[in-house]
């Protein structure tokens, strides 16, 4: 088998988080996207150390574990959910598998008490990111998801499943209004147009709807197609706009209205200028009886039925809490230190994005809990320079996981129990390698579904330290190998690989990417990706990429 060969083979397993798994003539081979018992015609593009990796070109046969009816109409064309097709019992066994077998690799004689499934599996998230776009490549305006396997192409989703109606609604009328006024949109190679996403957030429990249209400034062209005979102003295209919503019967209700405007050379939603055209720029949702205050660009939860079940699973997991101190590191805007707090003597948390610790410290007042204390900055840095000590600790870091030498911190308090929810199982068991080598034992694991359709699923965990002391049992780990940039400031390798695409369209290697940090004088871990010995050659990047992954790092800010 090598590269360029094309294969039709039914897929057996699926590992985390979308790898099909498949054999041709005894070879393992990965096929991402593909699900279990599905027949699927592959192409093999990767071929290393043993490792087959294929991308998948056709699905010529369904898998038996398909539903034939319910599944959404979008589903294989929208990039976004990759289980839609399953039956939610199937996607919850698959979900449980693949973490049980993630956790078993690395930790032995703990009880893993299976998933819980989201209270609602249809209808349960509460904010999402619509992009305007291209349906194909020159047109019409679309305004939905990327088509799936595509950064350019935007799928129209007005029947997306996993969201209420409500957003179906605004969509739709959204689409309509700008259809018919022939207003240009943006095009992410040229960085021209008007229209850029539409950002919905709906409160599950209040009702209560945050909308946002995200455009750019260049309001010169705003109806740039011949079909926009008249010019029409921003002014009066907002006006339009902001009646249409108005005009929409929703089971919601509008908290605020928004206009947003985002220069940004990036597809990522943010602003560079808010203006409320309606109401206010914040709505609340309700959590096991707390009300948080939430604004346009705060992480909440997205499932906010499921948070309740995952904060439930945290605080269960934690156990007594009377009299103690609790940290609630990688705080958010606070929803778990706030619903500790009421059985607990104090509860610190500590957050790097000042605007959620704002909100959390906003939230706890209004809530009217007295006993917790929100930080900003960097838990590699901060947790040294508190001065409460902790009796437990909570975790619930971002995707990568904990940095390594923040973990040594948290570790070296000692504490008789830590919870860890990781929202990636693949970096949760990275740290519990570490963790168990420093004396803490997992006792018990769960897995939590907060995104059904697709692949993705919460763990949380129960650690408790062993008879040793950690300390003294300190395994000298070495970072040499390992690049630590992946939680320095900047950006991420796969951040820099999407940035330079979506605006170049070349694909960069890590071996790359590496390459320019040394040049620019960026930290990179001492022997990660160097040639294994002298005389072993390595490509060298090209000029032009080399250009465009310095310009990532520029957007960035790494230099
Ligand atoms: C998975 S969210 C959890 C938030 C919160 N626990 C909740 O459930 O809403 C992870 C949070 O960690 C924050 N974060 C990321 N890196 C951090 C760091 N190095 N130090 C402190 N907070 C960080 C993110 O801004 C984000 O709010």
């Amino acid at each position: 088998m090598k590269k360029g060969d094309m294969f039709e083979a039914v897929v057996e397993t699926i590992d985390f988080p979308n790898k099909g798994i498949l054999h041709v003539d005894g070879e393992r081979v990965i096929v991402k996207n593909a699900i279990p018992g599905q027949k699927v015609r592959f192409v093999v593009n990767k071929k290393r150390k043993g490792k087959c990796e294929a991308r998948l070109l056709e699905v010529l046969e369904k898998s038996p574990l398909e539903r034939t009816e319910g599944a959404c109409p979008h589903f294989g064309i929208c990039g976004g959910c990759l289980y839609q097709s399953l039956p939610y019992e199937e996607q919850l066994k698959i979900k449980e598998s693949q973490i049980k077998a993630l956790l078993d690799e690395v930790c032995n004689s703990y009880e893993f008490e299976g998933i819980k499934a989201s209270p609602i599996s249809n209808g349960y998230r509460n904010k999402m990111e619509f992009s305007f776009g291209d349906e194909y490549k020159d047109g019409p305006l679309a305004l939905g998801m990327h088509r799936r396997g595509s950064f350019y192409d935007i799928v129209n989703t007005p029947e997306c499943q996993i969201v209420h109606e409500d957003f179906c609604k605004i969509l739709t009328a959204t689409l309509n209004y700008f259809t018919e006024k022939h207003i240009s949109y943006h095009k992410k190679m040229q960085h021209t147009g008007y229209l850029r996403h539409l950002l919905v957030r709906r409160a599950v429990k209040t009702g209560e709807i945050l909308v946002a249209l995200v455009t750019s400034g260049q309001t010169e062209n705003l109806g740039v197609t011949e079909a926009c005979s008249t010019p029409v102003s921003e002014q009066e295209l907002l006006a339009g706009w902001l009646s249409c919503m108005q005009a929409l019967e929703l089971e919601g209700t509008f908290a605020g209205i928004l206009h947003i405007r985002n220069d940004s050379l990036a597809d990522v939603v943010q602003s560079d200028e808010t203006t409320v055209l309606y109401g206010q720029d914040f709505f609340y949702e309700e959590l096991l009886g707390l009300k948080f205050r939430i604004t346009p660009f705060s992480f909440f939860q997205t499932n906010s039925l499921g948070a309740e079940v995952l904060y439930e699973t945290a605080r269960s997991y934690v156990g007594e809490t009377k009299d103690k101190v609790v940290f609630d590191l990688y705080s958010g805007t606070g929803t778990i230190a706030q619903i500790i707090a009421p059985v607990a003597d104090k509860v610190v948390g500590v957050e790097i994005v000042e605007e959620a610790v704002e909100a959390a410290k906003e939230n706890a007042a209004g809530n009217g809990l007295k006993n917790c204390e929100f930080i900003a900055g960097d838990v590699l840095n901060v947790i040294g320079e508190l001065k409460d000590k902790p009796d437990l600790i909570i975790l619930d870091p971002p995707r990568d996981g904990i940095h390594p030498k923040a973990l040594d911190k948290i570790i070296d308090f000692g504490v008789d129990r830590m919870v860890y929810i990781s929202c990636k199982p693949t970096s949760l068991t990275r740290d519990l390698v570490v963790l168990q080598e420093r004396g803490y034992k997992l006792e018990k694991a769960c897995a939590v579904d907060m995104f059904p359709s697709t692949a993705n699923c919460e763990t949380v965990v129960l650690l408790s330290k062993g008879e040793v002391d950690s300390k003294k049992i300190r395994v000298e780990f070495s970072l040499e190998d390992m690049d630590m940039s992946e939680f320095q400031d900047g950006a991420t390798y796969p951040q820099i690989k999407e940035y330079v695409l979506e605006n170049t369209g070349l694909k960069v290697s890590n071996l790359y990417i590496s390459q320019i940090k040394r040049k620019c004088g960026i930290e990179v871990g001492k022997n990660y990706n160097l040639p294994k010995s002298e005389d072993s050659r390595q490509p060298q990047c090209p000029p032009e990429k080399e250009k465009a992954i310095r310009e990532a790092f520029k957007y960035f800010g790494m230099i």
